[in-house]
């Protein structure tokens, strides 16, 4: 096995040093290897990073997480104002652990079965090393009553772990995706040991309270602690009572402030009207942001337009769409699948759809800036988010945010944990193509008085809940402050 130390920059950290720490899968950057084939920096993907970034920007603390590349050591370093300290992952790690068990056991699992979930022990055992790694990588460097912040169904173990290494130190646990019911989550083999590791964080945290709800539910059916309310009263096996844990919901948000100064910004702006004119200036152009993901829908949203098009309710050169897909988990059998599902039908309906001057669907199998991300919004006159499960979807917040004078629509699934918050957009069952089909036309024909409406009400909303309203509430439950849930800012 190949191994290679990188040293980045004056290591930053010693033992016991860090009052605040974030643990998750992941740094916000991934070390790659460039065209030149030197090692470069990039923005790792996902809603977790976009979230957290900020926050961890505004405190100091360190984030301990992978560095995205397999038997590499890389020494602790800083980015801007963040303490970055990776946690090593052999190749073999890679593929128990986080293609494995986190991401084809664990990521079906809680996203409603939509593909079967595979059950290996030998990929459990890894999950509970690696688990076990990221918790002694806390624990060294956390100061004395430190308050450890531990992210995501990757890292489930870690709060047991480190109550027992570091009982002097405070603990929480976000989880990003749902918490399945416990029907589903019961076909788990391991699934008292993910529940006992979950309950070492003195507050987990859920996206949505059906998330929170499932979990009390599974404890109450397979750990016999007493749950009362939202508190559950954790024993031992001798039944001597040891903490309380709560289970609280807590949804995540986006710096909005972020977005919105890029919407005015000059350059993002002549860069949208840059992507329109390059479209040939369709009347509507519809967009689609996404990691190549099943869970997010994207062949039912292009089975949908399609069948518009092929209906003459949508015509080319009237209506495009943008469909941003970004690689993810590109080794993951069910993600191989879905690129070629996803590709085949982009490839029929353009087929039988484009123009030589303009085309049905563009499709981008791309990773963008934020900036680039930001410009695309404001182009949108119609975003299309039909995930058939999703913790949260950030690109559904971050679309509302861009529209500072702009009036798109949002046509949102109702099972994203941004439904519960942005009850105004046009919400849909994607399961139900024809429903989604009339939602489609809907958005695309709403007068601009009543898409002006639903903006400015979702828009209030999003101004007020943004990712540090977030990361300070969760925090302040932490620390059992007085706090007034879902007080205005
Ligand atoms: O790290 P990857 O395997 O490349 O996956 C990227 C991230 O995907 C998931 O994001 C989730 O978090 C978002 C923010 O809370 C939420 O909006 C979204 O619904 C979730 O799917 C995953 O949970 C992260 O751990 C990954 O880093
Ligand atoms: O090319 C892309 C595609 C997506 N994103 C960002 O990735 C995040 C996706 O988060 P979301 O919660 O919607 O889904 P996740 O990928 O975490 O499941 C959002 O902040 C997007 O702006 C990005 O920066 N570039």
């Amino acid at each position: 096995m190949r191994s290679t130390t990188v040293t980045v920059a004056t290591p930053a950290t010693s033992a016991n040093a860090y009052d605040f720490i974030v643990v998750a899968n992941r740094l916000p950057v991934d070390r790659k290897i460039g065209a030149d084939g030197e090692p470069v920096w990039q923005r790792s993907p996902g809603g977790l990073v976009t979230a957290l970034a900020p926050v961890m920007e505004n405190n100091d603390g360190a984030w301990v997480g992978w560095h995205g590349a397999p038997d590499e050591t890389v020494e602790p370093f800083d980015q801007g104002n963040m303490h970055l300290v990776p946690v090593p992952l052999s190749a073999e790690d890679v593929e128990m652990y986080y293609e494995g068990f986190s991401n084809a056991t664990l990521w079906p699992l809680y996203h409603d079965v939509i593909v079967p979930p595979e059950y290996h022990r030998t990929w459990w055992d890894r999950y509970e090393r690696v688990n076990r790694r990221f918790a002694e990588a806390v624990s060294e460097i956390a100061a004395p009553n430190a308050v450890v912040w531990v992210q995501d169904y990757q890292l489930q173990l870690v709060p047991a772990m480190l109550r027992s290494a570091r009982p002097d130190v405070k603990i929480g646990f976000f989880n990003h995706i749902p918490f399945p019911p416990y029907e589903i989550f019961a076909q788990l083999p391991w699934r008292a040991r993910i529940l006992d590791g979950l309950l070492g964080a003195d507050l987990v945290g859920f996206q949505r309270q059906s998330d929170a709800n499932n979990f009390l539910r599974s404890i109450r059916r397979l750990r016999g602690h007493i749950v009362r309310g939202s508190a559950v009263h954790v024993h031992d096996d001798a039944g001597t009572p040891t903490h309380i844990s709560r289970a609280e919901a807590h949804p995540i948000s986006i710096d909005t402030q972020r977005i919105i100064d890029l919407a005015k910004s000059p350059e993002v702006q002549e860069r949208a009207k840059q992507i329109r004119s390059e479209l040939g200036n369709p009347d509507t152009v519809l967009l689609g942001v996404d990691r190549l993901d099943y869970t997010k829908g994207i062949a039912h949203r292009i089975k949908a337009f399609g069948e518009l098009l092929d209906d003459g309710r949508l015509s080319v050169g009237q209506a495009c769409l943008v469909q941003v897909a970004s690689p993810s988990r590109e080794r993951v059998g069910s993600y191989l699948n879905l690129r070629e599902e996803v590709e085949g039908l982009v490839g029929r309906i353009n087929g039988e759809h484009d123009t030589l001057s303009h085309t049905a669907i563009r499709y981008l199998h791309h990773s963008y800036p934020v900036e680039e991300m930001v410009a695309m919004y404001m182009v949108a006159d119609v975003i299309l988010v039909t995930a058939l499960r999703d913790g949260m979807n950030l690109v559904a917040k971050e679309y509302v945010a861009s529209q500072d004078d702009q009036v798109g629509v949002l046509v949102l699934s109702e099972f994203t944990g941004a439904a519960d918050q942005l009850r105004h957009a046009i919400q849909v069952n994607p399961h139900d193509i024809d429903g989604l089909k009339d939602a489609i036309v809907q958005a695309v024909e709403m007068p601009e008085a009543e898409a002006k409406r639903r903006m400015r009400i979702m828009r209030r909303h999003i101004l007020s809940q943004d990712v540090t309203r977030w990361s300070e509430t969760f925090l302040r439950s932490l620390s059992n402050e007085e706090i007034e849930v879902g007080a205005e800012k």
